[in-house]
């Protein structure tokens, strides 16, 4: 029997174990996300971060485990594309965009996908610009609207895909290392950036920078060995002898 009520929940994740050759990357994982939540994650390499991710995004089947999405949707039955339908968008650590279009063309595009080729053929109306105005006004990219998205700097590339995810309007929003590589000023408008984001929707964030997760100012999970060692605030875990042994201390 599980131990909390996943109604109410955006996303719900009790007892989830998988395994590769014997090996468990998730072992016996919980973990609950609230509407309107944002939460960073955080653990040593190889903690399970990724494999977290993959389950939620249907690339990897648990062994064992709930994995319901709003409540009463079984994630684990769907398959990669009715996931990302229900409106679960997940950022890679890489940025892809359309480096020959521009910063705007790239958003249209991703709208686009999101209503379908016979939409866009025979249907376009202001909404369309409105929304887009509206994300490129999140993603702190309005001024650059009409630049070509590859030259954007490699931070600003990072917001340009979230805003191509956000065009599909995801309740969930997954985001892997959003700041890798990123400038500390790029860094610190992140922050501000997924905070603005997750005013309407919720967030997960991955993250190895502890700069970022305290601008963040969410609750922190830590993972390791598969299963969480640790939540609350930064100061929190951060006070936690487990973590500062396995992750923080090191
Ligand atoms: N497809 C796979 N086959 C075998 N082992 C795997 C596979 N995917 C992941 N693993 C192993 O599972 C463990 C968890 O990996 P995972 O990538 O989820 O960790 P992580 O927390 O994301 O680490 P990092 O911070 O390095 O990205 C690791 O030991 C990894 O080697």
């Amino acid at each position: 029997m599980s131990r909390t009520d996943p109604q109410h929940t955006q996303l719900y994740l009790d007892g989830v174990c998988v395994s590769f050759d014997g090996f468990r990357a998730l072992n016996n994982l919980s973990l609950i996300i609230m509407p309107g939540e944002m939460r960073a994650i955080i653990g040593p390499n190889g903690a399970g971060k990724t494999t977290m991710m993959d389950v939620i995004t249907g690339k990897t089947r648990p062994d064992a485990g709930a994995v319901l999405f709003d409540g009463d949707t079984d994630l684990t039955r769907l398959d990669e594309a009715g996931i990302a339908n229900l409106g679960i968008g997940r950022k890679f650590q890489k940025p892809t965009v359309f480096e020959s279009h521009t910063v705007w063309d790239n958003i249209d595009l991703a709208l686009a996908g999101r209503r379908g080729p016979f939409a866009t053929l025979f249907h376009r109306d202001g909404a369309d610009d409105q929304r887009i105005l509206e994300i490129l006004d999140v993603i702190r990219l309005s001024g650059r609207r009409h630049v070509q998205a590859g030259s954007l700097s490699h931070g600003q590339k990072q917001w340009l895909e979230i805003g191509m995810l956000l065009a599909q309007e995801p309740k969930l929003l997954l985001v892997d290392e959003p700041v890798a590589g990123m400038t500390d000023a790029e860094t610190a408008e992140t922050a501000r950036l997924l905070r603005d984001i997750a005013q309407t929707r919720s967030v997960v964030v991955v993250e190895h920078d502890m700069t970022f997760v305290r601008d963040l100012d969410v609750k922190v999970t830590v993972l390791h060995e598969g299963s969480v060692l640790s939540d609350g605030s930064l100061d929190h875990v951060s006070a936690d002898p487990r973590v500062i042994e396995v992750y923080l201390g090191r």
